[in-house]
């Protein structure tokens, strides 16, 4: 196979009219309306909610800028939210580059624009991308922006993004300053049957009231909406902030330690920002995490979780070196995780989060100043009290003796099941209940956050989960001996029980299927040539007979109304919009990653055998012959990612799954 006959491989279907006329540039708020799902991460019900999140966090970072300390959320009939500060106000006076405009119609009409891109206007904001508010009005009818600054009353309002008024004066307002935004969102977005949670929208004010002492929020509800599920007036502020949150939230529950571990500590030098942290053990409990940064939750943690876990679990075990207890080095992160229930909550500079969403923090100077911060009050925590300590670390142990307990008989059970061989796993797998081989697979998959969202997605009792990190060692360029001490490439050798090279011997495979699930991407078929060239070399009778597989994660997901499909690739989706959705106005949201499906969509699209396709691998002829393998190698990696993907497309064939039971 030359370079050449790869292009000439390629489909020759019709490029049609795809030249210059075809590439469009979305202008204005337009790209938000067309890709909502990139902005605010769907359309469904959280979306929708996201839109009030998106003007909260702005009177919020009003009030830690210093420059508020009220804010009311006021929900109306017909899904109207209002929500006002006593800020600053948007700045309302001529935008320099922008002549006949506003400041205020530039902040509610262009995407990234704001004040908080460098540390001048807010030093510590939960804003950071200029687009929030602006996202807000491009998908609601009706927005209006109040604005009383210097005691006057500015008024503007807009529609799907567009203003329906110039900016007004609309009178004095002696009493009154700050920020007030009227909006609905739009039906023709959300569907017409979407609305505002009362009692969700009411966690998410009296959450942040938790999150900054120095803000007093207010609810208002109008009757008719509020029903029996909320008050039509309340008034949170909280002083005692997180420690107090966490008070509420155990109750009466009895903890390993009837103090909480709580504190707040400003981060030194001249990292602007502090860390608010209360964690508590309780003996019964199904663990509960909540992680804020700048007041926007993180729902699926970052990287100042990952400074809380290391602080809490370095932390317990120097103090089990300090009382002597010799089984402390084994404990893990988990041991003292699982279980507790804590709230963390960071305020940092210039924050990084993974999508407008902010549902992961991803600084990487978080873990650090987190770990640094909450280690040595951990430390006190334990050693000032003894007897405190040690009843930590006895329920610490405790946990760490049921993890060690069920690995054990969870090695036992396998063992049995494989012949009496001696078994080590490795600790990433995530083993299938189920024995006997018959009927289970082992997904192989990129990345510790897709192996997350694969291991909630799949079977229990048929499916196993092996997360890889990055790309594995390109096996046909290295000696055995580098293959042989290489970790990723053990531990799937390890969790596979059936040997490598000479050795491998295919009846000893611990699972029926073996499936390779990398994300829809170049990146993710990189890594899926490595791992088919890997199996093509070191365990080729497993491809021979059927074993090796490829899951195929959808790209699209295209709604339209209440139905949702999924999408394999451009010519699918085309197939679909024209088909299914004759012509209907399709909302497309593309998935960049495995990571970025709930389990759900994951299980339903790629995992669940009733409703995804596989590819099934096959040995390309070169192994066959065991000639020209190393050539073949160099060229798929190379630089030109278009070679790999016609390597799979060349090597793997759809399969269905009743073909594979059959
Ligand atoms: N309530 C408010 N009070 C004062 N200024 C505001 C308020 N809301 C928005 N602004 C100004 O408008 C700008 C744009 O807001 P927007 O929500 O679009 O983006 P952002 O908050 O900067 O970043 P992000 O996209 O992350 O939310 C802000 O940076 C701020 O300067
Ligand atoms: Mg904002
Ligand atoms: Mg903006």
């Amino acid at each position: 196979m030359s370079n050449d006959d790869l292009f000439a491989s390629a489909p020759s279907t019709s490029s049609g009219n795809y030249d210059a006329s075809s590439i469009e540039v979305l202008e204005g708020l337009e790209p938000v309306r067309r890709r909502p799902g990139m902005y605010i991460g769907g359309t469904d019900e959280r979306a929708y909610h996201h839109l009030a999140a998106e003007i909260l966090d702005n009177a919020m970072d009003e009030a830690v800028a210093g420059h508020a300390n009220r804010i009311e959320v006021a929900l109306g009939t017909g899904n109207r939210l209002t929500i006002t500060d006593n800020g600053r106000g948007m700045p309302v006076d001529p935008h320099p580059k922008y002549p006949g405009k506003s400041a205020l119609e530039v902040i509610m009409t262009m995407l990234h624009s704001g004040g908080k891109f460098s540390a001048k206007a807010y030093a510590t904001s939960g804003g950071l991308h200029g687009v929030g508010v602006s996202v807000v009005n491009a998908l609601s009818t009706d927005t209006v922006v109040e604005v009383a600054r210097n005691k006057e009353l500015f008024r503007q309002s807009f529609s799907r993004g567009h203003p329906t008024s110039g900016l007004v004066s609309v009178g004095a307002a002696p009493n009154r300053r700050g920020t007030a935004v009227s909006f609905t969102p739009d039906p023709e977005i959300f569907g017409d049957s979407a609305r505002f949670r009362p009692a969700r929208l009411m966690r998410l004010a009296r959450s942040k009231a938790y999150l900054y002492a120095g803000v007093e929020i207010r609810w208002r509800c109008d009757p008719a909406v509020a029903g029996d599920e909320v008050p039509t007036e309340a008034v949170f502020q909280f002083p005692g902030g997180l420690a107090d949150h966490l008070a509420e939230q155990v109750g009466a529950r009895e903890c390993a330690t009837s103090q909480f571990f709580t504190g707040k500590q400003a981060f030194p030098g001249d990292n602007q920002g502090s860390v608010e942290w209360a964690v508590a053990w309780p003996l019964y409990s199904d663990g509960s995490y909540s992680y804020y940064c700048n007041t926007i939750p993180t729902p699926d943690g970052g990287t100042h979780e990952a400074g809380l876990r290391a602080a809490l679990t370095k932390g317990i075990r120097a103090f089990a070196d300090l009382v002597g207890q010799k089984r402390g080095k084994d404990i893990t992160a988990d041991d003292i995780m699982v279980g507790s229930e804590q709230m963390l909550s960071v305020f940092i500079r210039d924050p990084q989060f993974q999508s407008q969403t902010k549902d992961r923090l991803t600084s990487p100077d978080a873990a650090r100043l987190v770990e640094t911060a909450i280690r040595d009050h951990f430390d006190h925590f334990l050693a000032d009290n003894m007897e405190r300590g040690k009843a930590l670390l006895g329920f610490v142990l405790d946990k760490m003796d049921d993890r060690l307990r069920r690995k054990a008989e969870r090695d036992v059970k396998r063992k049995t099941a494989t012949s009496g061989r001696k078994l080590r796993l490795p600790g990433k797998l995530t083993d299938c209940a189920n024995d006997d081989p018959s009927g289970t697979e082992i997904f192989i998959v990129e990345g510790d956050s897709a192996g997350g969202s694969a291991k909630q997605a799949r079977d229990r009792k048929t499916q196993a989960v092996l997360p890889i990190r990055g790309k594995i060692l390109n096996v046909a360029s290295a000696n055995a001996a580098k293959i042989g001490a290489n970790q990723e490439i053990q531990d799937l050798g390890q969790a596979l029980g059936c040997g490598l090279r000479d050795k491998c011997n295919p009846d000893l495979l611990r699972y029926e299927r073996i499936v390779i699930m990398t994300d829809a991407d170049v990146d993710g078929a990189h890594i899926a040539t490595l791992l088919m060239t890997f199996f093509f070399q070191e365990m080729p009778e497993l491809v021979r007979r059927g074993h090796l597989y490829l899951a195929q994660p959808p790209l699209y997901r295209l709604t339209a109304g209440s139905k949702s499909l999924y999408a394999m690739d451009d010519a699918h989706r085309a197939e679909i919009e024209a088909k299914e959705f004759k012509g209907k106005k399709v909302e497309v949201a593309r998935f960049k990653g495995l990571g970025e499906m709930n389990p759900m969509q994951l299980r339903e699209t790629t995992m669940d055998p009733k409703t995804r396709t596989l590819l099934r691998v096959v040995l390309p002829q070169e192994y066959e012959e065991r000639a020209g393998t190393r050539d073949l190698v160099d060229r798929l990696m190379g630089k030109n990612p278009e070679h790999r993907f016609a390597f799979i497309q060349a090597n793997a064939a759809m399969v269905d799954d009743e073909v594979i039971d059959a």
